[in-house]
């Protein structure tokens, strides 16, 4: 089983579990999670989602490069890649908050995953890369518009173009993160704060969230659309291909 689901508290805990891949996105487990989102918001007990996963090494490794190089060999296009947005939208989407708790190094499309959430608190010797540059490929999943608007123009572009590893302290300085903890402590720290918010109403946290999803949609107009137009055009390409094959030719 790829996503791990276990009622804690006020909360539902998803953990990502793919250790032999280190924790990489496919489509079955983008599937589990819109899943799972779901049945947290039907049952009235849940208060919100915690996202983790397991291990202390990587939260996530970004896009799974193995299901990624397939639909490249076979000249599939980006399209089963660009649906797993559809998946992924349930978490910034989804009337419960959602808080990633983050326990591992992240990669790719892994941070874009984050910046689904509506809270991300990490562990101290976590580091951050937007590796798409290093892969060939653009953000598929809306990341590079909402890159912009968590850390602003300034610092988009040094984290896309660089492909950079940053701390976990950097991150939370130039606002794409909330809370740094000390290691360990991500998940408990992300259920204390699922409990604060169930001392509220839950109907009132959902049309908070229903109101922020409205201000940011009218704020990115068609950017997300764009964004995966650009992905679409870089798919495949020679500098697609190329780190394709040195990430497969490094592991034999
Ligand atoms: C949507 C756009 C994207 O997200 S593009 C993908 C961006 N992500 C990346 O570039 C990260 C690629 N992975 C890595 O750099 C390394 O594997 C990291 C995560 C640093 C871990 O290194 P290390 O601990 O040395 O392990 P390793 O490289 O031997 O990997 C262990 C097994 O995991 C696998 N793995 C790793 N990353 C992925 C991935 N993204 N998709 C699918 N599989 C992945 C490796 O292939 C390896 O498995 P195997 O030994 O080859 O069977």
């Amino acid at each position: 089983m790829s996503l791990r689901i276990e009622p804690t508290g006020d909360a539902l805990v998803l953990s990502i579990d793919r250790p032999k891949t280190r924790n990489a996105l496919d489509r079955d487990l983008t599937r589990r999670i819109a899943e799972a989102v779901r049945v947290a918001e039907a049952d009235p007990a849940v208060r919100g989602v915690v996202l983790t996963a397991t291990g202390e090494e990587t939260f996530v490794s970004g896009g799974d490069l193995h299901e990624i190089g397939r639909a490249v060999r076979e000249q599939a296009g980006p399209a089963g890649v660009l649906d797993m947005y559809e998946d992924l939208a349930a978490l910034e989407s989804s009337e419960l908050p959602v808080i990633a708790a983050v326990q591992g190094d992240v990669y790719g499309g892994g941070c874009e995953l984050l910046l689904l959430c509506d809270m991300v608190i990490v562990e101290a010797h976590v580091s951050l890369a937007f590796r798409h540059a290093r892969m060939g490929l653009s953000p598929a999943w809306g990341g590079l518009t909402r890159l912009v608007e968590r850390v602003g123009p300034i610092e988009a572009p040094r984290l896309l173009f660089s492909a950079e590893k940053i701390s976990a302290e950097e991150a939370a300085r130039i606002g794409l993160v909330n809370e740094v903890v000390p290691r360990g402590q991500a998940r408990e720290r992300a259920l204390g704060r699922i409990g604060r918010i169930a001392d509220g109403a839950r109907a009132v946290v959902a049309a908070q969230k229903r109101a922020l999803t409205a201000v940011r949609k009218a704020m990115r107009g068609d950017a997300i659309e764009r964004e995966r137009a650009i992905f679409a055009e870089v798919w495949g390409g020679p500098a697609h291909q190329a780190a394709l094959d040195a990430f497969f030719k490094r592991r034999g």
